[in-house]
């Protein structure tokens, strides 16, 4: 291995430490992406308990994924907002307002997914 693939393999692990960092940040000190953890385990055990299909299992971990990434971008968003403007802002509430839609879109999805293999189950 030479020098410089050294250095990029050096980079990455470098880079993959940061993200688990944040990562830990978000699931110990956010509460909305401990709402949604906990939420994704007690939909995970519903999958379990209906047994759903291979296909429902693949919806069903992207819903979640898509609400996780949705939430912890939102979270990002909040904190630079924040960083950049602690007073009362009109803007800085409309780009909140905004990331917050943005969770409510994946929301959405996640609800649609969801109702689309269960209730066919429960009824
Ligand atoms: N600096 C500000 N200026 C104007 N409006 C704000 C400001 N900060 C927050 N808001 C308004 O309050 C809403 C909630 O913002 P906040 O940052 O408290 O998010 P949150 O969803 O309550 O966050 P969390 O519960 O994750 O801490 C925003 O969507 C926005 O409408």
């Amino acid at each position: 291995m030479n020098h410089q693939e050294n250095g990029f393999i050096k980079g990455r692990i470098k880079s993959l430490k940061f993200a688990i960092k944040g990562v830990w940040f978000l699931i110990s000190t956010e509460h909305s992406i401990m709402v949604q953890l906990a939420i994704a385990v007690m939909v995970t055990f519903l999958g379990w308990w209906f047994d759903i299909s291979t296909i429902e299992w693949i919806f069903q971990v992207f819903a979640i994924g898509l609400i996780l990434v949705a939430e912890s971008l939102n979270t990002c968003i909040e904190k630079l907002c924040d960083f950049i403007h602690i007073d009362y802002n009109k803007k800085i509430g409309f780009i909140k307002d905004i990331a917050a839609g943005a969770v409510t879109f994946a929301a959405i999805t996640a609800i649609i997914i969801g109702l689309i293999i269960y209730l066919p189950k429960i009824l």
